[in-house]
């Protein structure tokens, strides 16, 4: 089946560069893709584009299998039959919920069901007469979502569209808002910079970087098989051992690494997540026995370790005196600075990198 949205070889030229730097994208029908990256890397822009509110320098937009823009054709946002959600609401103040919902439908009894029928959906039953005023920032969220929604457009452009909301509500409302565009089986586009917001949300991730998708996967995939380094620090906090490579081997702390097809005395990145490391107590200058999971185990000294909660994060160094490691370890495990323990690392957790500058 073609896909909803197709996007081919986006270019977009702003302040004398190109901020959307040759995009392709594809979103299926009922799948939520979230264009995740850092501020300023083009994903709003990229979104513009497609939205039809800014228009490309090379490229071309495709929606349900028709082309919407190109070089010659300029298909009005209105036009798109496309659901658009920012991260200002802009809810009309002067209209009362209803109004606010039914917006853009033609008038008569289906209109009237539709917008009632949608007010229970979003859980605002029986909060059509008020006005937007009247609401908190979540309800009015909900109602935007519910505005959007009304047309029954195939897909939704959302910008960031939980960025305003108080940090307590807003899981609640990313879970809400998802079941509600699920129920309704509409194609997402979503704009975000939390990579958290990216793994609740969507079927498939699109990582942006300079104005390109260097990776695009689903949350699991994006996560454990990261593309190089940036993408691996983008999801959490990393370890990152430095090593030459012999013969396709890199020396570390923790033993050898293969290192295939790098070429001989290249610099590589050996690079783990801080809560695939364990580790252990000395057990008179030994430490746990090498296994095939976990290879070969490392002893170090603590630096630090710090309560964050849910978890510790204690850092170490290690006995060669430059590799630094930090660990996750849940509930409070704060040993004393100088403390000396051993680490192991999950093996298949880690990955091998050409080195980049850090
Ligand atoms: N009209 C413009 N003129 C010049 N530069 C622009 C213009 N609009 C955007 N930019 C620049 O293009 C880059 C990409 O902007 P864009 O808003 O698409 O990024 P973003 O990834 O959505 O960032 P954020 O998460 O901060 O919104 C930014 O560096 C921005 O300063």
């Amino acid at each position: 089946m073609a896909p909803l949205l197709h996007a081919e070889g986006l270019v977009r030229h702003l302040g004398g560069r190109d901020v959307v730097d040759d995009i392709s994208l594809s979103v299926p029908a009922g799948q939520v893709t979230c264009l995740l990256g850092p501020s300023g890397c083009g994903k709003s822009t990229t979104l513009r584009i497609i939205a039809g509110v800014d228009r490309q320098d090379a490229g071309i937009v495709s929606l349900n299998g028709a082309v919407v823009s190109d070089d010659r054709r300029h298909v009005p946002a209105e036009r798109r039959g496309i659901g658009l959600m920012f991260q200002d609401f802009a809810l009309f103040p002067h209209l009362t919920v209803a109004q606010n919902i039914g917006f853009g439908l033609p008038k008569g009894d289906a209109a009237a069901a539709r917008v009632l029928d949608l007010l229970s959906r979003v859980d605002l039953a029986g909060y059509g007469a008020k006005h937007p005023h009247e609401l908190s920032g979540g309800e009015q969220q909900r109602v935007a979502l519910a505005r959007a929604l009304a047309p029954r457009p195939k897909i939704m452009l959302m910008d960031e569209p939980f960025s305003g909301l108080d940090n307590r509500l807003r899981d609640e409302i990313r879970d809400a808002t998802l079941s509600v565009l699920k129920q309704e089986g509409t194609a997402v586009l979503l704009v975000t910079h939390e990579p958290d917001e990216a793994m609740r949300m969507a079927d498939e991730i699109a990582l942006m970087r300079d104005g390109r998708i260097v990776q695009q996967a689903a949350p699991y995939n994006i996560y454990n098989a990261p593309v190089d380094r940036e993408a691996a620090a983008f999801f959490s906090d990393i370890n990152t051992l430095r090593g030459d490579v012999h013969g396709a081997l890199t020396e570390t702390p923790f033993g050898q690494f293969l290192a295939p097809g790098q070429t001989e005395g290249a610099q590589v990145d050996i690079v783990f997540r801080p809560q695939h490391v364990r580790i252990d107590f000395d057990r008179a200058g030994h430490g746990p026995r090498p296994t095939a999971a976990e290879g070969t185990p490392a002893r170090g000294t603590v630096l630090r370790a710090r309560f964050m909660g849910k978890e510790s994060l204690v850092e170490f160094l290690m006995d060669d005196g430059t590799s630094r490691v930090t660990a996750t370890v849940p509930a409070v495990f704060l040993p004393k600075p100088g403390t000396v323990l051993w680490l192991s690392i999950r093996r298949d957790r880690c990955f091998v990198f050409p080195c980049t500058p850090t």
